[in-house]
């Protein structure tokens, strides 16, 4: 695709994409962009009233999904509050191998299209042996262990705050019982090996996953507030001495989705 042709500015196609967003849905800026991940997609439906909904595939730079073959979606919500949503439900894994600028171009198209707010849930593994599958936790810093950066060249960004403190406090007075932990970025898409997660858990982490952190960057690069959001939908192996079955953490996680959604669209009205 276009951001493959190493000479292409990634920003202009977002900008083009952004273009694009505002002409098929009608809603020439969007305040706040969520990309939701497993678990999370239910709460497009609760945060507000669907303006327009366009396949990703109309829209320059994202791409059909070559595994999976479903083509993702960006919806526009009217939010009661009269600010207008975007919701990425066409995340590309770092995994698929099509490159980091795949990742990132729907957070730069959010930018784009006017979100000052970019929120990133996720499915993840939990280290925190207290944390019951389907269990939702704010992430309050990042591991980037993929050995890449959405950056490029000399662009040196501070991440201090990355996940902002401001909306992990707005979220905890909807839920003042939500946790918090250091989301790991694996490259996947192999799960980690128990020894892998005891390394990431002495290196300070207490999510594993195979998303969010280079999003998050991309949007601090592109002057975005983030809310990082997990659904602990398992253990991470080797933490539970009695590993879930694969139906457990699937009925763990059908089980959260009306909960988090709600809590979820409740941050969002605020
Ligand atoms: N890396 C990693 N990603 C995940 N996604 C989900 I859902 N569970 C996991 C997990 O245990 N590890």
């Amino acid at each position: 695709s276009i951001l493959d042709v190493p000479e292409t500015d990634p920003f202009d196609v977002a900008r083009q994409a952004a273009e694009q967003i505002a002409e098929k849905t009608g809603v020439e800026k969007h305040d706040i962009a969520l990309t939701l991940g497993s678990g999370w997609g239910k709460a497009a439906d609760l945060i507000g009233e669907t303006v327009a909904t366009i396949p990703a595939t109309e829209v320059i730079g994202f791409r059909k999904p070559a595994l999976t073959g479903h083509v993702g979606t960006l919806r526009s919500i009217a939010l009661p509050s009269g600010k207008r949503a975007l919701v990425i439900g066409a995340r590309t894994h770092f995994y698929e191998g099509h490159g980091v600028r795949h990742v990132v171009h729907s957070v730069r198209t959010a930018a784009a299209a006017g979100a000052s707010v970019m929120v990133l849930t996720n499915g993840a593994g939990g280290i925190k042996p207290h944390w019951q599958a389907g269990t939702p936790v704010l992430i309050s810093d990042h591991i980037n262990l993929t050995a890449s950066s959405p950056l490029e060249g000399a662009t040196f960004i501070d991440l201090t705050d990355l996940y902002s403190t401001r909306l992990r406090e707005l979220a905890k007075t909807v839920d003042p019982s939500l946790d918090e932990g250091v989301y790991v970025q694996f490259r996947g898409p192999h799960y980690e090996t128990p020894a892998e997660v005891q390394f990431a858990k002495t290196i300070g982490g207490h999510i594993v996953g195979m998303s969010t952190a280079l999003e998050a960057i991309a949007a601090r690069q592109a002057g975005m507030e983030v809310l990082g959001l997990s659904l602990i939908t398992n253990l991470a192996a080797g933490i539970s001495p009695t590993p879930l079955s694969h139906a457990e953490v699937l009925e763990a996680g059908q089980a959260a989705e009306p909960v988090i959604s709600a809590l979820l669209a409740k941050i969002v009205g605020l």
